[in-house]
């Protein structure tokens, strides 16, 4: 029996776009999500966020649920357009209230919450203000944030600033397959820039506030880069992916800087980044939340873009995501940020699956696949704490089958299967076996 210290916090995490419905109701104000999948082309099949799981009035039955799992920890977003309809100035209080009521009935419940302040919902009237791109959206959020402090922070202890800037940035302003889906490097550097300056106000906002005993840190989806080959090009183009894809951020936030590597190779296209800007990102934070789903394995490929990389497929087996599965990839990062980062507080703040499951005649749904994707990783992270690494939580991704951004929801992540025409709920067989997971806190080698 592999046992994870005393106290881990085994949990699952959702987002307030992906599970809420209901993103105009009592007073809320359109997010960039929302105008995004309302606009032909965007969503697989036109699906939108109206209804989702609409967890806005189901709350309770799904905070009874996250009870029946035993989960120790939840991890959720708040919609900064339901709280502040114009993003800045007019407090909604009945969309704060949403929020009360549901912290109020996780630590009933004896679930630790944590909030992430963005996940991607960013208010409708901020991004016609130029939204991330807008270097005044560093004090829109740090007063969205501060806001939030006071009013919840008397109950909420662990706090997340921004989920996944680096995909903010790179699917929303420079690949365009995600809102507010524009084209435009130049944009997208600076939204990197702006996300990072808006975080690290955020943090001193939090060490200003009031809030006791609290710990706030942020979210970033990162994925080991390999070389397809051992050729000295296949071994540069990784140093530049991993660059991109993990440095970009890591190395700002940790260490005040970013990558030489990008600023010389983005050239003109890269943003003004005064000292000032950088010791704010810098601020110190408690914990760094990682999102694992995969690895990169990059080969060089001559005048392909800025970084000059082309991703080389692996066999073996994918998600239906056409992610490969590759739970090794999750010790190897674990053990370089403590080893490069200092040895920081880590949670995994996601890490799941998507599968096509099946929703039996008996009512099961035998996932086996996400229960031994889960399996694998799980011992993965266990490996890491053995090797001193110090990670004190793991949320799997999903609680629930929810609207998965662009591909709507075709893609079901959920250890809890959502039948969309009823809104019934069904425990899949990885959501039983992680019941049993978390009241072990351990599971078989
Ligand atoms: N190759 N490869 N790739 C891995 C690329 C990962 C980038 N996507 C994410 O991290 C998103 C994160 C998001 O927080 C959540 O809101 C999404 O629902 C999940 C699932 O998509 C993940």
């Amino acid at each position: 029996m592999l046992r994870f210290p005393e106290g881990f916090l085994w949990g699952c995490a959702t987002a307030a776009y992906q599970i809420e419905g209901s993103p105009l109701a009592d007073g809320a104000g359109p997010s960039i999500w929302h105008r995004f999948s309302h606009t032909p082309g965007n969503v697989e099949r036109g699906d939108t966020g109206d209804v989702a799981c609409d967890h806005y009035r189901r709350w309770r039955d799904d905070v009874a649920l996250m009870r029946e799992l035993g989960l120790k920890a939840y991890r959720f977003s708040v919609a900064w357009p339901r709280v502040l309809p114009d993003g800045r100035g007019a407090v909604n209080e009945t969309g704060l209230a949403f929020y009360h009521r549901l912290v109020d009935a996780l630590l009933e419940a004896g679930i630790v919450p944590f909030i992430t302040l963005y996940h991607w919902d960013l208010p409708g009237a901020l991004q016609d203000l130029g939204g991330w791109a807008n270097r005044d959206v560093a004090g829109w959020f740090a007063d969205y944030a501060a806001l939030l402090f006071d009013r919840l922070g008397d109950r909420v202890r662990h706090w997340i600033t921004l989920n996944e800037p680096w995909c903010v940035a790179h699917l929303g302003y420079i690949a365009g397959v995600h809102a507010p889906g524009m084209r435009d490097l130049w944009a997208g550097l600076r939204a990197v820039h702006h996300l990072l300056l808006a975080h690290g106000r955020a943090v001193q906002a939090f060490r200003a506030s009031n809030v006791k005993k609290g710990r706030i840190g942020i979210t970033l989806n990162l994925a080991p880069q390999y070389p397809a080959s051992r050729s000295e090009a296949d071994l540069a183009a990784a140093q530049r992916a991993d660059a991109y894809h993990n440095r970009l951020v890591l190395d700002p936030i940790f260490s005040g800087r970013y990558p030489e590597l990008l600023v010389r190779r983005f050239n003109d296209a890269w943003p003004d980044a005064p000292q000032a800007d950088l010791e704010t990102i810098a601020t110190p934070i408690d914990f760094l939340g990682i999102n694992y789903y995969s690895r990169g394995v990059v080969a060089h490929a001559p005048g392909a873009g800025f970084l000059e990389t082309r991703s080389v497929a692996q066999p073996g087996p994918h998600t239906a995501m056409g992610w490969e599965i590759y739970p090794e990839g999750l010790f190897e990062l674990l053990v370089r940020i403590h080893g490069e980062y200092g040895g920081p507080t880590l949670y995994i703040t996601e890490n799941g699956a998507a599968f096509d499951d099946r929703l039996e005649p008996s009512g099961g749904v035998h996932d086996t696949d996400r229960l031994d994707y889960l399996r694998r990783h799980f011992l993965q992270a266990h490996r890491a704490i053995e090797a001193g690494v110090r990670l004190q939580g793991y949320f799997v991704w999903s609680l629930m089958d929810n609207f998965e951004w662009a591909h709507g929801y075709s893609k079901r992540f959920g250890i809890v299967y959502v039948d969309y025409e009823t809104q019934r709920r069904v425990i899949k067989q990885s959501g039983h076996w992680y019941r049993e997971i978390i009241a072990r806190n351990g599971l078989e080698n």
